[in-house]
C-alpha cells in the first residue's frame, strides 16, 4: 500500500529557496569559473533548477553517484560510491558540491572527502535540505536552503523506494511500514 504524504515544502517555497541559494552563490563567486558536482541520483532536480539560475560562470557540471539508503528509510551506515570523478579533473579549481539532503551526514562528508582528495582550489557546499537531528557526522553547510523535521522527506528528486522523485514538491511520508 502507497504511504500518506504530507506537504512540507510547496513548489512556490522551493522555487524561492532556490533561487535564495543562487543569489548569494552568484554574490559570492561574481567572475570566478565554477565546477559544480551534484551527488546522484537524490539531487538532479535541484542541481537543475539551481545551475539555471546562476550567472557565475559554470565550467563544467558533474555528478558522481552515492547510495547508503536503498530501499530502507534509514541509513545503512555505509555509503556506496556508485560513480566516481575522473582523476584530477578538480585540481585548483573552485568547486561546489551540490546535496539534495543533509541527514546523518554520512553521505555528503563521503563526497567532500572525495572531492577534497583531489585538491580543489576551494570545496564549498550547497545543500538545499538539512536534517539536523539525525547527524552522525558534523558537516559545515556553506548554502543551505531549509532546514527539515526529522521524518522521512521525498520529492523534487528525493525518493521512497525510487517512487515520488518526480514530485515537483518536497512531502514527509506519513505512516511508513518498518523497514524490511
Ligand atoms: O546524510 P545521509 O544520512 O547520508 O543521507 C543523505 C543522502 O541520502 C540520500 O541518498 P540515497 O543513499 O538514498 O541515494 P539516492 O540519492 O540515489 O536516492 C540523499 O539523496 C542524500 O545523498
Ligand atoms: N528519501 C529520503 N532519503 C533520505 N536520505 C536521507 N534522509 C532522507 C529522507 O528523509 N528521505
Amino acid at each position: 500500500m502507497n504511504p500518506e504524504l504530507q506537504l512540507l515544502i510547496s513548489q512556490e517555497e522551493i522555487a524561492q529557496t532556490v533561487d535564495g541559494l543562487a543569489r548569494a552563490i552568484n554574490q559570492d563567486y561574481r567572475d570566478q569559473p565554477l565546477i559544480l558536482v551534484g551527488i546522484l541520483k537524490g539531487a538532479f532536480v535541484f542541481l537543475a533548477d539551481l545551475m539555471r539560475q546562476l550567472q557565475v560562470p559554470v565550467q563544467r557540471v558533474e555528478l558522481i553517484r552515492l547510495s547508503s539508503y536503498g530501499t530502507r528509510t534509514r541509513s545503512s551506515g555505509t555509503v556506496q560510491v556508485l560513480l566516481d570523478l575522473p582523476p584530477q579533473l578538480l585540481r585548483h579549481q573552485p568547486v561546489l558540491l551540490v546535496e539534495d539532503i543533509v541527514d546523518t551526514g554520512l553521505s555528503t562528508a563521503k563526497a567532500l572527502q572525495m572531492l577534497q582528495q583531489q585538491q580543489p582550489a576551494s570545496l564549498r557546499l550547497c545543500a538545499l535540505l538539512d536534517k539536523p537531528a539525525r547527524r552522525q557526522v558534523p558537516v559545515h553547510i556553506d548554502y543551505l536552503g531549509c532546514t527539515v523535521p526529522d521524518q522521512f522527506i521525498v520529492g523534487y528528486g528525493i525518493d521512497w523506494k525510487e517512487q515520488y522523485r518526480h514530485l515537483p514538491a518536497i512531502y514527509t511520508v506519513q505512516q511508513l511500514e518498518a523497514d524490511a
